[in-house]
C-alpha cells in the first residue's frame, strides 16, 4: 500500500524540490492542492488529515496554523519551518545526531525539520561536545556562507532580477543583530549552554553553504587527530555523512574550499583543518538538500522505515 503524502506549501522553493525527489517514487502516493486553494483552510486542513506524512514548506506562523489543523492521529507532520525545532513534542529529524534519534524519529508523529545553518553547525558540535572535547560552557564562534537560495522565493527574485543589484555582486553579511533563528536550535541539540556567535553570510550564488568553526586546540587541551577520530566515530556507518581525511590534500592543493561541493545530493561533507595550535572545523552541505528538502524526506524514510532501501 503506498504513503499518502501532502506538501504544504507546495508552490515554495523547499516544497517544489521535495515533489521533484519524490516523484521518483512508487511508494509514494502525493495528494494535490489545487493551486487557487493552496492559502484556503478548509482545504489544507482536509488534504493534512488525509496524509499518512505532511510536509509543512511554509513561514513560522503558517506552520504552527498547519499543526493545529491536524486532528488525524495517524498524520506525521515534518515541519520544514523553524516554528517546532525547540518545542516539546516535537523530535529534531535529524537522524545523525546522537544514538537514539533515529529510533525517536521512526516512532513520532511531529518531526521538525532542522535549519540548513543549524544543521551544519549542529553536525560539528555535537560529536565534540558528546566527546568531551568541547566543553559545554565553551564560547564557540561560527562563520556561515551560503547561496541565496536559501532566503525562499523572495531572495531568489532579487537576486535574479536583471540588471542585478550593484550590492548584490558581493557577499552579504548579515544575521547582524546577533539573534539569528536558528540560535536556540543550535544551542539545544548540541548541548552547548550558549548558542554560537553566529556570522551568516549570503553570496550571489543558487545554493550551497559551508560552515566554519574556529576553534583552538591549545585552550581546549586537545589535538586535531582527536577531533578528527570523533567525527569518524560519531558518524560511522552514515551514509549521508563523509568526513574527510584530516587537512583534506585534495581541498588545501587547490587552496580553495568549493561551497558548492554537495550540490544536489543529502550529503554533509567535514572537514578538519588544523596547524599545531588552531583548528577550523567546517561542514558543507546543499541548503536545499540536507539543509532542507533532502533532510525532510530522509526523515520521511526514517519514519516509515524505508531508509536503508532507498537512496534519496
Ligand atoms: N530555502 C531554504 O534553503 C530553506 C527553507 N526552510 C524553511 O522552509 C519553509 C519554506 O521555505 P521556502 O520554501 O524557502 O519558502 P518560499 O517562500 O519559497 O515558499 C513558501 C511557500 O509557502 C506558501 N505560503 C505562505 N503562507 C501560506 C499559507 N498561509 N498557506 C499556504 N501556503 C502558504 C507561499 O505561497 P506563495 O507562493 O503565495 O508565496 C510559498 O509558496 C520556511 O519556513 C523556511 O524558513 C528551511 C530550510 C532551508
Ligand atoms: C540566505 C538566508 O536568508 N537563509 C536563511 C536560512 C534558511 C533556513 O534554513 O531557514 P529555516 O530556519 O526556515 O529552515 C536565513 O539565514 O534565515
Amino acid at each position: 500500500m503506498s504513503t499518502k503524502v501532502f506538501v504544504d506549501g507546495q508552490e515554495g522553493t523547499t516544497g517544489l524540490r521535495i515533489h521533484e525527489v519524490l516523484a521518483a517514487r512508487s511508494d509514494i502516493e502525493v495528494l494535490r492542492i489545487d493551486a487557487d486553494k493552496r492559502k484556503d483552510s478548509a482545504e489544507r486542513a482536509r488534504l493534512l488529515n488525509a496524509a499518512d506524512v505532511a510536509f509543512l514548506c511554509l513561514p513560522d506562523a503558517a506552520s504552527r496554523e498547519a499543526a493545529a489543523m491536524v486532528t488525524n492521529p495517524n498524520t506525521c507532520l515534518i515541519d520544514a519551518s523553524t516554528a517546532h525545532r525547540t518545542v516539546p513534542g516535537w523530535v529534531y529529524g535529524l537522524p545523525e545526531l546522537a544514538p537514539g534519534q533515529r529510533a525517536a524519529i521512526r516512532g513520532a508523529k511531529r518531526i521538525a525539520n532542522p535549519g540548513c545553518h543549524a544543521s551544519a553547525f549542529i553536525l560539528l558540535l555535537r560529536p565534540l561536545v558528546d566527546a568531551g572535547l568541547v566543553p559545554k560552557s565553551a564560547v564557540i564562534s561560527a562563520t556561515s556562507i551560503t547561496g541565496y537560495s536559501g532566503g525562499g522565493k523572495k531572495m531568489i527574485e532579487q537576486y535574479q532580477a536583471l540588471p542585478t543589484e550593484p550590492a548584490l555582486t558581493s557577499p552579504r553579511p548579515y544575521g547582524l543583530t546577533l539573534a539569528h533563528k536558528h540560535l536556540p536550535e543550535m544551542a539545544t541539540h548540541t548541548g552547548l549552554a550558549q548558542p554560537p556567535i553566529f556570522q551568516p553570510i549570503v553570496a550571489n550564488f543558487y545554493k550551497g553553504l559551508a560552515v566554519s568553526v574556529p576553534l583552538s586546540l591549545a585552550a581546549l587541551g586537545t589535538t586535531a587527530e582527536a577531533l578528527q577520530q570523533a567525527y569518524e566515530r560519531h558518524y560511522a556507518g552514515e551514509r549521508f555523512i563523509r568526513v574527510m581525511p584530516l587537512r583534506d590534500a585534495a581541498t588545501l592543493e587547490g587552496a580553495f574550499f568549493d561551497v558548492q561541493a554537495c550540490n544536489d545530493t543529502n550529503r554533509a561533507d567535514l572537514f578538519v583543518f588544523a596547524s599545531e595550535f588552531q583548528a577550523v572545523v567546517m561542514a558543507r552541505l546543499d541548503n536545499l538538500g540536507k539543509g532542507a528538502s533532502g533532510a525532510a524526506v530522509q526523515a520521511m524514510n526514517v519514519h516509515l522505515g524505508v531508509e536503508e532501501s532507498l537512496g534519496l
